[in-house]
């Protein structure tokens, strides 16, 4: 089912490029900021943006989006108004790609369906659910493929072939591999280990569907690591976030934007591979 997702990674392809997609979480530090930070990001180069839906209990989240997630929830940010943002992101950027990464509990409380089938009527293209295992993701999927929405799933360096095998078969968009063992948040290098799974989890993909690794990636350098070893995007997101807490106004937003610019310049595809 072709859709924003996917229409994105096939004009790459013909590029050689590969796909930055950048996490922000909605009503970090306010609705408003949160969609000029996206606006930034675009027009640094962007190619997909996760849209993270704050919760309550983010287990899989390190500290800098814990953080980010607990204060826009203190500023009163609810999933209809993560959506809401969305719905103005879509107005302002008709073709961009855009996924909410969000938490089961989310959906499974306002009603899966239900829930979805708002959010594709406020432009989302697709769901990352980090805790949604393929194993029981049967009638999140099959809501997805009435609603023509993407589900990614994730996959992690020690997922196991069998395991590797349903993932492929279930996800569409892309396959999210998780670059490390742990939580979200940049890291200063990588190991091996991450190298040899990005490798293993393209050969399973075998071509059928995009590979994106995330987690742990802040620079340029990690971007063409990641890249080098196959990947066919890369996501950024605690960087990011730390950039917003760390800046604000309008020097913030031109950070962003020339940081896109840079891991951009870093997402093309090596002839030589
Ligand atoms: O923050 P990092 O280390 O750059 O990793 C991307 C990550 O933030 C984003 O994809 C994400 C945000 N929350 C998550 C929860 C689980 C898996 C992935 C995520």
């Amino acid at each position: 089912m072709p859709n924003r997702i996917t229409e994105k990674f096939g004009e790459l392809a013909g590029r050689d490029k590969c796909a930055l997609i950048c996490y922000v979480v909605a009503g970090y530090p306010d609705i408003k900021t949160s969609e000029q930070v996206i606006d930034a990001l675009v027009k640094g180069g962007a190619d997909i943006i996760e849209i993270g839906i704050p919760f309550s209990d983010p287990i899989a989240d390190g500290p800098t989006i814990q953080a980010a997630s607990n204060s826009a929830l203190k500023r009163g940010i609810t999933p209809e108004k993560a959506l809401q943002l969305a719905k103005s992101v879509r107005k302002k950027h008709p073709e961009l790609p855009l996924l909410a990464m969000t938490y089961s509990n989310i959906l499974v409380h306002a009603g899966m369906e239900k829930f979805m089938s708002r959010a594709k009527s406020c432009g989302i293209d697709g769901f990352i659910l980090p805790d949604m295992p393929v194993e029981e993701a049967e009638s999140y999927s099959a809501a997805a493929s009435k609603l023509g929405l993407a589900t990614v799933f994730l996959a992690s360096p020690n997922t196991s072939e069998v395991r590797l095998k349903k993932i492929v078969d279930s996800t569409s968009g892309f396959l999210y591999l998780v670059s490390v063992f742990g939580i979200t948040g940049a890291r200063k290098s990588f190991e091996d280990y991450t190298l040899n799974a990005v490798k293993s989890v393209k050969q399973a993909a075998s071509g059928r569907v995009p590979v994106a690794v995330g987690f742990g990636i802040s620079t340029p350098a990690h971007a063409k690591f990641m890249i080098e070893a196959g990947a066919d995007a890369v996501i950024v997101g605690s960087a990011i976030i730390d950039m917003i807490a760390k800046s604000s106004g309008k020097k913030m937003l031109a950070g962003l934007q020339e940081f896109a610019r840079s891991m951009k310049k870093a997402c093309k595809k090596s002839r030589t591979r």
